[in-house]
């Protein structure tokens, strides 16, 4: 029996308040409105930005609410002057929104768009209202994506379809940590045969290293606290692992990765969204030209610090949303990529659960032996269509 046009009453992971485990409730789900999308969610990730969020520490973060924002799944009916999606695509939803025509997205020189970011910080969608309600009191959407719900609407600016040859439950983490780093790599100008550090090696730290790979970098330095980290990162491309933890008491990581280097790195990211590593990583660049880019989130009242002097000398400090990424116009040849072997996304799986576990996805991220957790949203697999 056909949905659209009805509400779905489905379960989800409500935050109710921050710093308090998410509780899986019966939620309705209006059906999207014009220029909207509902989706049927299959899976989805977790992302450490969901535990930020919910650890009360985004000074965005509001409640009650439904996170996540990794998702994949099946477009279960559209609103009016719908016509990028249809009815049965495999779809990513995307907190980084494209809508093709704001002064953002035509001006050729960043991925954000202005369309729906306003209300989208706000836990709305653009007409300024939420289509989620549990126990009569509206809940908010995240990021635009609210995955940790079977059923979501979204914008029609923040949706894409992929090919349905790509499998979902791997597909999904597109949605955010890999295509971040992967992004944040590639689409960095001049990168090619650079040397590069990388702070931080998650899932965004692993996949700003495959993309270091494939742009042929000639020293590839990957940076964790966690002595279980040098694995993966050998494994995803890095050349050398340094563990802070074990440098000679005189020698800060500065001073180390300049000494390694002859004169510091020409590209350094931050994937911890730690404010100091992000200073060592300014600092570790070669004076002149070395470029630093934030992508970790940092907490609400961080913020960054350095001597100008490190900027005056040439080094450059810069930051990156989704990789750079236009979701929409992108991500198909993204996927392609995983299809054809050159991005690795399957490896990255470390852990899954069931949507009624999702928390204990939330303990395997603080484990330290997990990269990601993927949440079987509780679809049979002959129920796994619209
Ligand atoms: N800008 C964007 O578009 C996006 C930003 N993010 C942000 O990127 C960051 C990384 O995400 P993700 O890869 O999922 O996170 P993870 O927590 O999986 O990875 C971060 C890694 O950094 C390590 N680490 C912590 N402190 C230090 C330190 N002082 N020096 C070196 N390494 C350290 C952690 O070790 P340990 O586990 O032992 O703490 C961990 O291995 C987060 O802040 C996330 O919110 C994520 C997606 C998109
Ligand atoms: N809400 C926070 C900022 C959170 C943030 O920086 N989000 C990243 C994506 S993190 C994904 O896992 C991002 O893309 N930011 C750009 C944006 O437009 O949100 C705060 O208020 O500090
Ligand atoms: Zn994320
Ligand atoms: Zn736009």
């Amino acid at each position: 029996m056909s949905t659209e046009g009805k509400t779905i009453t489905c379960k989800a992971a409500v935050a109710w308040e921050a710093g308090k485990p998410l509780s899986i409730e019966e939620v309705e789900v209006a059906p999207p409105k014009d220029d909207e999308v509902r989706i049927k969610v299959l899976y989805t990730g977790i992302c450490h930005t969901d535990a930020y969020t919910l650890s009360g520490k985004d000074p965005e973060g509001a409640f009650p609410i439904i996170l996540g924002h990794e998702g994949g799944g099946i477009v279960e009916s559209v609103g009016k002057g719908v016509d990028n999606v249809k009815v049965g695509d495999h779809v990513i939803p995307l907190y980084t929104a494209e809508c093709k025509e704001c002064k953002f997205c035509k001006s050729g020189k960043t991925n954000l768009c202005g369309r729906v970011r306003t209300t989208q910080g706000k836990g709305l969608l653009p007409d300024g209202t939420t289509r989620f309600k549990c126990k009569g009191k509206d809940i908010l959407s995240f990021m635009g994506c609210s995955t940790f719900s079977q059923y979501t609407v979204v914008s029609k600016f923040s949706v894409v379809t992929i090919t349905d040859k790509a499998p979902l439950e791997k597909a999904c983490l597109l949605g955010c940590g890999i295509t971040t780093g992967y992004g944040a790599l590639t689409k960095t100008p001049g990168i090619d045969n650079s040397t590069v550090a990388v702070f931080g090696i998650g899932c965004v730290g692993l996949s700003i290293l495959q993309g270091a790979r494939a742009k042929n970098c000639s020293r590839i330095i990957a940076i964790d606290t966690n002595p279980k980290k040098e694995e993966w990162a050998k494994k995803f491309g890095a050349t050398d692992f340094v563990n802070p933890k074990d440098l000679p008491k005189d020698k800060t990581i500065v001073e180390y990765l300049i000494e390694m280097t002859d004169g510091g790195l020409d590209f350094t990211y931050d994937a911890t969204g730690n404010v100091d590593v992000m200073r060592s990583a300014l600092e570790a660049c070669h004076k002149g030209w070395g470029v630093s880019t934030i992508i970790g989130v940092a907490p609400a009242g961080a913020e960054i610090a350095t001597r100008p002097f490190q900027l005056v000398t040439g080094r450059v400090w810069r930051g990156s949303a989704f990789g750079g990424v236009k979701g929409r116009t992108e991500m198909p040849g993204i996927v392609e990529d995983y299809l054809n072997g050159t991005l690795w996304v399957d490896e990255f799986v470390t852990h899954t659960q069931s949507l009624e576990d999702i928390n204990k996805g939330f303990d395997d991220m603080h484990a330290g032996d997990c990269i990601r957790c993927v949440v079987n949203m509780g679809f049979p697999k002959e129920d796994q269509k619209e």
